[in-house]
């Protein structure tokens, strides 16, 4: 059985288990993610001031979701706080009437049609209650999607270079929360204005029967919401403290549990020691949440307290009120109702003003999210990219990843044209692939620049560009969806273009593949969806030529296209890389088989970032340097120490 940590314990466990796998303790730093009013403590006051904006805000958002609901909910409030006043102006009536001394029958007679009126107010105002709550239940929903779907749009449009970002990674995932906050504020937001509406009426009916009674409420509520404001502070914080924690419990967590890797996993024992890595990290929050918890059990009985002496207080001062004559006995007994609607009713404001702060700390992140993914969008302003592909121009780039200093691409120039295979070989780590994504107009290079058909793509709609790019990486997504869209995904504008799913397939050489999947087309390439199956490695590099040839692109970028495939299909593969070319296309080949860089028109040769050979093949083959090289030995291993000259 595990013994219980306690909460040092854990927490040095935790430590112990975060240096291990990520080789130290977290950061607590909140990175972008730092809230103001968190930081400075969530004053009662501030949070207040804050109170408009964030009701605006929300329904703004209720206004976009869904508008026809929005004002019913409105009129529905507007309309249970008009019947609530009049209930209580009623009641005080017929306590005045009843007070009078007499309770005759004629007295008793006079009040029926006001008990009648006050039973009718009543059920309307239920009724009105139950149209307010289906309309909060039908908007929280449709907002929390139009939140999700709002930050989606936004990141899938930002430069690759923050999704690289560890800042503005941890942002994205905090923001998470924040969608969810966005639908639940809806509900706070609609028990405020619900609640500030009856409250005013309560409050009228208070300051005409005495002045004092009006203050006296809110020091029966003010301690209640201190501690709720202080609880809130406390839980976001803590929230915000642990984002970098539970993202990487929860990368332990997919790696427990997720298909790809589940075979290594099990057969080097990984998965039991994971798991304990697993269970110290979550017993390091444990420890933490349950110190959040006892002190917030402790907030809430001191701020239980005040409130009670405050009660105690104020029914004091009512009693007063009444032996000294400064009230009558019917405004009192209605006082006394009113004062309980409406303390419980102030009590259900300050708790709604605080979890709408409360979810606001994290629909905050989501807005601050949204709006750094809107200042990290690719532009789709600058030159137009129009007209068919002429030519490539790489001038004297160099490309620093963000945070290092030794640029990983130095100072290179090169040139596409359409019709040719440009290869690019080098040593591991050498800079092919950032080169690759510079010129794909994925990177923008900090110095140098690169044209296309003579414009500068850092100036020029990168978008515009992307249609004229077929991108095939060695890390190629392998979609969960079936085996068509994994095809057609390149190009969305055609994927009911079956004509050119077939020229794909048949590009491919998938025909049989297809044939033999259980439902054809429409087989889903994920064994853990039902009917779901799985395909090789080499299988899967085939889609992703197919997928490349789909999107019929002017140039075609291909990152280590076919290290899965087997010997006979990889020269098949290069045969048909050089027939696209031949047709007119262009192709930026990375490859590490430089057989195959034989077939291409120029070869460029990197090391360390740096062009160190560059021409057509036969000419490097012909003179010493690096690609003859290490042309002599592969070819040595293949038993071929004669060069094909
Ligand atoms: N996202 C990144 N952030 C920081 N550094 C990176 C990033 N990607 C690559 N690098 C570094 O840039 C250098 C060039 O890497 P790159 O992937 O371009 O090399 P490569 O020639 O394609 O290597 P390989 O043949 O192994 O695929 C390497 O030192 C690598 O560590």
């Amino acid at each position: 059985m595990h013994r219980i940590l306690d909460g040092a314990e854990a927490e040095e466990v935790g430590a112990r288990s975060e240096k291990e796998l990520f080789g130290g303790r977290l950061r607590t730093s909140h990175g972008m993610t730092r809230h103001e009013g968190a930081a400075q403590g969530a004053r009662f006051f501030m949070m207040l001031r804050q109170l408009p904006a964030l009701l605006r805000r929300t329904v703004q958002l209720g206004w976009r979701a869904d508008r026809k609901t929005l004002m019913v909910f409105f009129v529905a409030e507007v309309g249970q706080g008009a019947a609530a006043t009049y209930v209580l102006l009623s009641i005080n009536t017929i306590l005045a009437s009843l007070f009078m001394g007499s309770t005759t029958w004629e007295h008793a007679r006079s009040s029926a049609p006001s008990l009648l009126y006050i039973g009718s107010a009543s059920t309307v105002s239920a009724f009105l209650r139950a149209i307010s709550t289906g309309a909060t239940n039908r908007l929280g929903p449709k907002v929390e999607k139009l939140a999700a779907t709002d930050l989606l749009r936004r990141v899938v449009r930002v430069e690759l270079t923050s999704l690289e970002d560890p800042d503005f990674r941890t942002l994205v995932d905090s923001a998470q929360p924040g969608t969810i906050s966005a639908g639940r504020m809806i509900g706070h937001s609609a028990a405020i204005i619900g609640g500030a509406v009856s409250l005013l009426a309560m409050g009228g009916v208070l300051a005409i029967l005495h002045p004092v009674l009006l203050p006296l409420l809110l020091f029966v509520v003010i301690p209640k919401g201190w501690g709720a404001v202080r609880n809130a502070r406390r839980s976001y914080q803590f929230m915000q403290s642990r984002v970098e924690h539970i993202r990487q419990q929860q990368a332990l967590g997919r790696l427990l549990t997720e298909q790809h890797g589940a075979a290594e996993l099990r057969v080097h024992g990984a998965g039991a020691y994971l798991l304990a890595h697993y269970e110290s990290m979550a017993a390091g929050g444990e420890a933490e949440q349950s110190r959040i918890s006892r002190n917030a059990t402790l907030t809430e009985l001191v701020a239980s307290a005040v409130s009670g002496v405050s009660t105690v207080a104020a029914y004091a001062i009512l009693a007063a009120l009444l032996a000294t004559q400064h009230m009558a006995m019917a405004g009192a007994a209605t006082a006394l109702l009113a004062m309980r609607i409406g303390t419980s009713g102030l009590q259900r404001l300050v708790m709604s003003i605080n979890q709408l702060y409360e979810q606001a700390l994290f629909f905050n992140d989501w807005r601050r999210a949204c709006n750094e993914a809107e200042l990290r969008a690719m532009t789709t302003e600058g030159k137009s990219i129009t007209g068919p592909f002429r030519a490539m121009e790489v001038r004297r780039v160099s490309y620093w990843y963000p945070g290092t200093k030794v640029p990983a691409v130095r100072d290179v120039s090169l040139s596409v044209r359409p019709g040719e295979v440009v290869a690019l070989v080098g040593e591991n780590g050498s800079g092919k692939s950032t080169l690759a994504k510079i010129m794909a107009g994925l990177y923008v290079a900090q110095a140098g620049s690169v044209y296309w058909n003579g414009i500068d793509i850092a100036r020029a709609n990168r978008h515009e560009m992307f249609q004229h790019i077929a991108l095939l990486t060695q890390d190629f997504k392998h979609y969960p969806f079936t085996a068509r869209s994994n095809i057609t995904i390149s190009d969305t504008r055609k994927s009911d273009d079956v004509n050119a799913l077939k020229d794909a397939v048949s590009y491919a050489d998938l025909e049989c593949l297809f044939n033999s999947l259980a439902h054809g087309w429409d087989t889903v390439l994920d064994r853990t969806f039902r009917g779901g199956q799985e395909l090789s490695g080499g299988q899967w590099q085939r889609i992703a030529l197919a997928r490349a040839h789909f999107r019929d692109a002017d140039l075609v970028i291909c990152d280590e296209p076919t290290s899965s495939l087997d010997p006979k299909s990889e020269i098949q593969a290069f045969e048909k890389l050089r027939a696209l070319a031949d047709s007119g296309k262009s192709v930026l080949l990375i490859t590490h088989r430089l057989a195959s860089a034989r077939h291409a028109e120029q070869v460029v040769v990197l090391a360390k970032g740096r062009v160190v050979d560059i021409g057509a093949p036969e000419e490097l083959l012909g003179r010493p340097g690096t690609f003859r090289d290490l042309y002599m030995m592969q070819a040595a291993e293949f038993g071929q120490a004669d060069l094909p000259l």
